[in-house]
């Protein structure tokens, strides 16, 4: 479990109060006469080395090994406790502290890992992804989200650089609210420490904002983490990263924001094949096309392989709707890749 949470979550509390708990817990069993432990020990003679079942040789993910680490441990726990109390009552009277502090942390670490399985669920279904601002008012951007959801988008990005980070992070928080109660993924554009203020599902950044790792000290293991890519070199970065997911463009120009080159469908292209290529990298990451994608070019990125698009004007306010499943018609035949899910 602390490999889990140091390892895996980078959870840094959960690492230490699962580090205390193990040298508490340590301080404990020296009570019981060390001579004695060891002597006891003779699996030559132990009935129980053969017995084993076949759920114990089968594990389908970390979720699972947390699991069955966190029941063996209370159970090994419960054990210890009962027949501490033949030998010392102030050994028994410890662990069973201790083994109440354990369901607390073993609770809230099988959550962990839940959660951030439940948001790669959801990353991995996705196909349509859709960019906004913060609107003129907190109302105004709440009826957008729920015209965005309604329309069917997966993923709402909140993009914005002309608001102070207070009321970015209000409107940030609010929107983690709704879009959680909606179903729908809610990513936060450049900044770590407001996606993490806000308990945003995630955080998007660019090549020229803080790396990945840096980014993933911020927000966490459960937080999902997208990364713009513009090169295949850079989707090769990504898939060695732990980021979840990349953009990938610009593919066409746009209204939105302004290129001087667009890698267009010929780097989609190239995505695929690397990503499905069975002797590089594994598939682990959910791609989106972005950069001037519309119901009329959307066929062209579907027939490269991507089944996956991010948009902002193409989902402007009043076309969410119809736009939205003139996209999904154009991507729907197109397998999506998988991703890793621990
Ligand atoms: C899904 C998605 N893909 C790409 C981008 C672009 O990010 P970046 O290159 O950092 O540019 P800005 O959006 O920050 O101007 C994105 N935001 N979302
Ligand atoms: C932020 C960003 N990064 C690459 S293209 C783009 C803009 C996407 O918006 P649109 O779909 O209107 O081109
Ligand atoms: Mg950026």
């Amino acid at each position: 479990m602390e490999e889990t949470a140091r390892f895996i979550l980078n959870a840094s509390s959960l690492t230490q109060q699962l580090k205390s708990l193990r040298h508490r817990f340590a301080a404990s069993m020296e009570r019981l006469p060390r001579k004695e432990l060891l002597e006891a020990r003779n699996s030559g003679l132990d009935v129980g080395t053969a017995a084993s079942t076949q759920r114990e040789q089968q594990r389908g993910s970390v979720t699972q090994i947390v699991a069955a680490a966190a029941g063996r441990t209370q159970q090994a726990m419960r054990c210890l406790e009962e027949y501490g109390k033949l030998i010392d009552v102030t050994f028994a009277t410890e662990v069973e502290q201790l083994r109440y502090q354990c369901y607390d942390i073993c609770s809230r670490l099988e959550q962990l890992c839940l959660g951030s399985r439940d948001r790669l669920n959801r990353l991995q279904n996705a196909r349509l992804y859709c960019l906004m601002d913060t609107c003129a008012s907190e109302r105004k951007m709440l009826d957008r989200i729920r015209s965005l959801a309604a329309a069917g988008v997966d993923i709402i990005q909140l993009r914005e650089s002309s608001v102070d980070d207070r009321t970015l992070w209000k409107r940030a928080a609010a929107g983690t609210h709704l879009a959680r109660e909606l179903g729908v993924l809610w990513i936060i554009n450049d900044r770590a420490d407001i996606a993490a203020a806000a308990d945003a599902d995630g955080v998007h950044v660019g090549q020229d904002e803080l790396p990945v790792s840096q980014v993933r000290r911020i927000v966490g293991a459960e937080k999902l983490i997208g990364l713009s890519t513009h090169n295949i070199e850079q989707v090769r970065d990504a898939v060695r990263s732990t980021a979840d997911y990349i953009g990938c463009g610009p593919v066409f120009p746009g209204t939105t924001k302004s290129f001087d080159e667009f890698p267009g469908c010929g780097f989609l292209q190239e995505i695929v094949s690397e990503l499905n290529d069975v002797n590089g990298p594994p598939p682990t990451l959910a791609a989106f096309a972005i950069g001037g994608i519309t119901p009329a070019n959307a066929a062209r990125v579907a027939a490269v392989g991507f089944g996956r698009v991010a948009v902002t004007s193409a989902l402007s306010e009043g076309c969410e709707s119809s736009n939205a499943a003139a996209l999904r018609r154009c991507l729907q035949h197109v397998p999506l890749s998988t991703t890793k899910i621990p």
